[in-house]
């Protein structure tokens, strides 16, 4: 009897997939266990059982090549075998391999347990990043705290990385050129199967950039306003420790103080939240409720039981939000700090994105649990935050006063809110990767990382540090994901699409018609909306499991990644803003800074 050799195929397949399936799960426990309380014990658990299936993978990659996959009929079998013949980091020596895994393991404990002493109280210094050191840089109007916060996070964090970072940088491009990239960006861009993926990314940026500039002017003109001529240079870059964010990544909180029409119903419902009294979990449960409105999963019993959703006291953990897969189709967890703001109930949607995009592929296999590119796994819960943010959505719920109107000026500031979020953040989300690549290519050096840091961090988002820097900084170490090896062009790739999601959605809901301006897309809110809901579910289930181009299709009709979903959500904001600064007569773009970064 002749077995077909490609049924032979797929059933080697369906044993490697309950193998991968087991060990993932074993493995994503441990690093739970260790993210959730770092300890010498969990980190040691951790590194041991990775460490043990890497060799599993290794042993198990000899035999997977033996089959002449790229010879086989069947698409979807030819890309099962594709996606396992990549061994990726497994390929390293045991020793170089436990190495990496050691050195992204400390540099992220050194991050997640940095200590910083108060401005106004050098006895206290407990200050970790999340909650105190966001609030202050949130809340504080005084440019001499905000410059010691700003300043010290760096010097307790990316400063104590930087030796652990450059060896990070050698043998992820060790790995890389292992698996037969010629070096780690190539690597981590293979996600997006398309070898003119940077070009897309350069072609976006250039869409987008003439209205980042325009709010970049009108934000300095307000700041210029608040601060000073010593404090705020009118033509030069934004100081990044005035914009509200540790990272100058989005700039929401100074909304209070630049808000274009003052006076009017305030749409961050931060205050109001509060007064209702609401909780991390009431947080969560809101934001599960919108997705069943749209007839989308629940969260399983075991995700209330599991999740950690506060701090919790008495131990060190990674506070940065994070949305866990553990690859058993029934074990699903977000671990994340949450404090009670406008901005962290986005955040909660957006976690929330992450599990149901779980849920709806949990029947694919192993292989393809994951988002059709890693951009679409961060769009799906900002898809659903660009509704719950809307004024109307938000009177809904009862966080707006139901009197509130959408007038024009109100309109104004509503898209000003969220261009604060959206808009700020595109130059950023490029170029924590184009410094990165750089590095991993070799055109950035360790003797010049800090200064090509701050030189594409002016060129892009047109912001400088308070201070001069030198090459004794590591300033890109003060940032998560640089540390903790999770690429971020993910992010923008997901601020672009999003908007190309939320417009198929709403049509499809109902709310948005291109030809009729009393549906604007800013307005539109998807809720109990089964039917957008069914169609992004059909985008969901699909997992990885073909290329993106396919995926997006599903829900847009479109194959390629275009800005015109968000320039037509921003287009009244671009208007007002180009307006605006004509009438301040605001330089548009920026001079050379007049900080120095010392080699
Ligand atoms: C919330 C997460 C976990 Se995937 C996150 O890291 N985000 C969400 C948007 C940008 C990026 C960041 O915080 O830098
Ligand atoms: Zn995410």
């Amino acid at each position: 009897r002749v077995v077909d050799p490609e049924q032979q195929a797929r059933h080697y397949l369906q044993l490697l997939d309950r193998e991968y399936g087991r060990r993932a799960n074993a493995e994503t426990l441990a690093e739970w266990a260790y993210a959730a309380n770092i300890t010498d014990q969990t980190l040691q658990r951790k590194l041991n059982i990775s460490a043990e299936h890497a060799k599993f993978q290794k042993q198990q990659w000899l035999e997977t090549i033996k089959y002449p996959w790229q010879t086989y009929r069947d698409p979807d079998i030819r890309r099962q075998f594709q996606k396992y013949s990549v061994l990726g980091t497994a390929a390293l020596s045991e020793e170089k391999f436990d190495k990496l895994e050691k050195l992204v393991s400390e540099m992220e404990s050194i991050y997640s347990t940095a200590k910083v002493c108060d401005y106004n109280d050098a006895t206290q210094c407990d200050l970790s990043l999340e909650p105190e050191l966001t609030e202050r840089l949130a809340e504080s109007r005084d440019p001499k705290e905000l410059s010691h916060v700003w300043v010290e996070w760096r010097h307790a964090s990316g400063e104590k990385v930087r030796s652990q970072f450059e060896h990070y940088v050698a043998l992820s491009n060790e790995a890389a050129v292992l698996n037969n990239f010629t070096d780690a960006s190539a690597y981590w861009l293979k996600d997006y199967e398309a070898d003119d993926f940077q070009d897309q990314v350069k072609a976006l940026w250039d869409q987008v950039k003439p209205l980042y500039q325009q709010l970049h002017a009108y934000v300095r003109r307000r700041l210029h306003d608040k601060y000073g001529d010593d404090v705020v240079n009118r033509r030069g870059p934004i100081p990044a420790h005035l914009l509200g964010n540790m990272w100058a990544q989005t700039w929401n909180n100074i909304f209070d103080f630049t808000i274009p029409f003052p006076g009017k119903q305030s749409i961050d419902v931060t205050e109001e939240m509060v007064k209702q009294g609401y909780t991390p979990l009431r947080m969560f449960k809101l934001s599960e409720e919108f997705f069943v409105s749209l007839n989308l999963s629940a969260m399983p019993e075991l995700f209330w039981k599991n999740s950690i959703l506060e701090k919790p006291a008495g131990r060190e953990l990674i506070c940065h939000a994070s949305a866990w897969d553990f690859y058993d189709s029934k074990d699903f967890r977000i671990k994340m700090c949450t404090t009670v703001t406008m901005k962290q109930l986005f955040v909660v949607h957006h976690e929330m994105g992450h599990i149901q995009y779980y849920l709806q592929y949990k029947h694919q296999p192993t292989v393809y649990k994951g988002g059709a590119n890693p951009g679409f796994h961060e769009a799906v819960g900002d898809v659903m935050a660009l509704s719950v943010s809307t004024p109307k959505h938000l009177r809904k719920v009862g966080l707006l006063d139901s009197s509130s109107t959408d007038d024009p000026e109100a309109t104004i500031n509503y898209l000003y809110l969220q261009g604060l979020q959206k808009v700020a953040f595109l130059p950023f989300a490029y170029v924590v990767d184009l410094w990165r690549w750089a590095v991993f290519q070799g055109e950035i050096t360790s003797d010049a990382y800090n200064c090509n840091w701050w030189k594409l961090r002016g060129q892009y988002q047109g912001i400088e540090p308070p201070v001069d820097r030198t090459e004794e900084d590591f300033d890109p170490g003060a940032k998560y994901h640089v540390i903790a090896s999770v690429p971020y062009i993910r992010y923008f790739v997901s601020f672009i699409i999003q908007f190309q999601f939320h417009r198929a959605l709403c049509i499809e809901a109902g709310e948005y018609d291109p030809k009729d301006e009393t549906k604007p897309l800013h307005e539109c809110d998807i809720y109990q909306s089964t039917k957008a809901g069914n169609l992004l579910s059909k985008m969901l289930q699909m997992g990885s499991s073909k290329p993106w181009p396919d995926a997006m299709e599903v829900v847009t009709g479109q194959r390629l990644m275009d800005a015109s979903g968000l320039l037509e959500y921003f287009r009244p904001l671009h208007k007002w803003l180009e307006a605006e600064n004509a009438k301040t007569g605001e330089y548009i773009g920026w001079d050379p800074t007049d900080k120095h970064c010392v080699q």
